[in-house]
């Protein structure tokens, strides 16, 4: 990457205006004629990681604006300093993706983004997505991971980097997840954006934004802050939320396309379970679409919808998005069929309340026998949706098995308790292997056993250290031992 002027960076004048070489947040990753970003975060604050990124060589420090002069000897601030930092590395690193869509919403981001880029992909034109399972490229049938799972949304610097990459590397079509953080935080504030959606609003991550109110207020900032003025807003109008966000964004000069049974520009008139997914009748502005979706479950179908409309409001043809809907697979995690055993067995990523009420609607119909249930609730995340998911487990599922989701610092025992709090009748197991081997166990023919929360994850986080762990490759081998 090639160096380029602080004063072109930040778009503004600057005392003395050096070449600079890298643009970082984290003092470990400076080098020689870095601009360095002093964020005050919720672990650390960045201004203490100034000395040490001055004696790796850092030709500039950027931080907030109540910093006290004298810091550095180039110490510019910035009242927001966090999108200040956005549009550096947007500068520094420069091209893009032609084509950027982001889509917000507690539940299906991964999915509607997956889907996108299987649609983009279908058409010919090279697309990735960007989130919680990483960066991915297609080129016709061909994925290629370039980057392991890790935040929903990068940090910014990274983001900028990978957009660079992507572009380098020929791909036009890009659809990225907008976690609630990471548009807090502006990790996303570099990004130019065709289109961005809304798939729904539900409760999580309390714990980092207090309340409903601030949690919608994040996401809203994607409609009225990150999506240019004359851009389409992509809107689930089945959400509860679905009037918020439809208000916020004509307010702010958008167009809204409203997707789902109660959307007008793409209406769901009818849907139908089949064995090989779900038949639905579309209505497109006038137009009448019948399409196959090779997925189960209303929520994919609200997915679909959603990815539809986006690459629809990104240029697309409707016609050749809503028939490449007919070839989609789901997200690696989600809903994801483990064969084998005497009935159907599902790993599922559902982690807050309405996630695992979907999913579990979903399943009820394929249980001719019991739908049993094993899931838990993530550590240092909002204690407030576990009691909310035992509740659910224990209305909705026949079994209910009570295990560990990555408990992080917080003891297990705890976590689960809380948890039962909801479901008291329900069966604790805190080892998620012996918990996913007896829901196997006691599977008889029609039963259905889904193991939620962790889907794609690859671990489980125990007080600090990451143990390798597969619900997939767990359930597989519990289902063996039982054959
Ligand atoms: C709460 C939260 O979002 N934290 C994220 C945030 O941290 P932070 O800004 O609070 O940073 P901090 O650790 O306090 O450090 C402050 C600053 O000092 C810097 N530092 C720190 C140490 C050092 O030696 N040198 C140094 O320069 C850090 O780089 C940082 O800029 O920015 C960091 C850098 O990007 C992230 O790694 C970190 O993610 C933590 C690990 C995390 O767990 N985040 C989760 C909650 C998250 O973001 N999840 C969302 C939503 C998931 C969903 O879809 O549901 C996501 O987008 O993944
Ligand atoms: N539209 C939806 N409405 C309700 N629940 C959904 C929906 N889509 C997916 N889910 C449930 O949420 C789980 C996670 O889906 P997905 O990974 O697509 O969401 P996400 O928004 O990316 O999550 P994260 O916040 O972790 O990034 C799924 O496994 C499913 O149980
Ligand atoms: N993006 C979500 C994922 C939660 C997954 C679940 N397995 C957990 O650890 O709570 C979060 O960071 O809150
Ligand atoms: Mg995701």
């Amino acid at each position: 990457m090639s160096a380029v002027r602080l004063s072109d960076l930040l778009r503004r004048d600057v005392s003395t205006d050096p070449m600079i070489t890298g643009v970082t947040a984290d003092s470990r990753k400076v080098g020689a004629g870095s601009l360095f970003v002093a964020l005050p975060g919720t672990a650390a604050d960045g201004r203490a990681f100034i000395p040490q990124a001055l004696s790796q060589g850092a030709a500039a420090v950027l931080a907030p604006q109540d910093t006290p002069e004298g810091l550095a000897p180039l110490l510019v601030r910035s009242g927001d300093v966090r999108r200040a930092y956005a549009l550096a590395a947007r500068s520094f690193y420069g091209a893009q993706p032609a084509t950027c869509v982001a889509v917000t919403g507690t539940n299906g981001k991964t999915s509607v983004a997956a889907f996108c880029r299987q649609i983009w992909a279908a058409l010919g034109i090279k697309a990735a997505s960007m989130g919680t399972l990483g960066v991915v490229a297609q080129s016709g049938a061909r994925t290629e991971a370039l980057t392991p799972p890790g935040l929903t949304s990068p940090d910014a610097g990274d983001a900028a980097r990978l957009l660079a990459a992507l572009a380098e590397g020929g791909v036009t079509h890009l659809a990225l997840e907008a976690s609630s953080h990471g548009i807090d935080q502006r990790r996303l504030d570099g990004v130019t954006l065709k289109a961005a959606a809304f798939t729904n609003l539900t409760q999580d991550h309390l714990d980092y934004h207090g309340d409903m109110e601030a949690y919608r207020a994040a996401k809203l900032r994607l409609f009225e802050t990150l999506l240019p003025r004359g851009r389409t807003a992509v809107l689930n109008a089945d959400s509860d939320a679905y009037n918020a966000f439809a208000a916020a964004s004509i307010m702010s000069g958008l167009g809204v396309m409203g997707v789902g049974e109660r959307g007008r520009d793409l209406s769901l008139i009818e849907r139908r379970a089949v064995p090989e997914g779900q038949r639905l009748i579309l209505d497109v502005r006038g137009d009448r679409h019948d399409v196959l979706l090779p997925l189960a479950g209303a929520f994919q179908a609200s997915n679909a919808l959603v990815a539809a409309g986006l690459c629809i409001a990104a240029g697309e043809d409707a016609a050749k998005v809503l028939h490449a809907l007919e070839k989609i697979t789901g997200a690696a995690g989600r809903l994801q069929r483990v064969s084998g055993g005497r009935g159907e067995a599902y790993v599922d990523y559902a982690h807050t309340p309405d996630g695992l009420e979907t999913v579990l609607k979903a399943l009820r119909p394929h249980a001719t026998g019991r739908l049993i249930v094993v899931f838990g609730a993530g550590g240092d995340r909002d204690k407030g949706k576990r009691p909310l998911m035992g509740e659910i487990a224990g209305r909705l599922a026949d079994v209910a098995i009570v295990t560990d989701d990555n408990p992080r610092s917080e003891d297990p025992a705890v976590i689960r308790a809380e948890v039962r709090a909801g479901c008291p009748n329900a069966l604790e197991i805190g080892d998620r292997r012996a918990a996913i081997r007896e829901a196997t166990a006691m599977m008889r023919d029609g039963d259905v056993v889904v193991v939620a929360g962790k889907g794609h994850e690859q671990g489980q986080i125990v007080a600090g250290v990451t143990h390798p762990f597969d619900d997939a490759t767990e359930l597989a081998e519990a289902l063996r031992l039982d054959a």
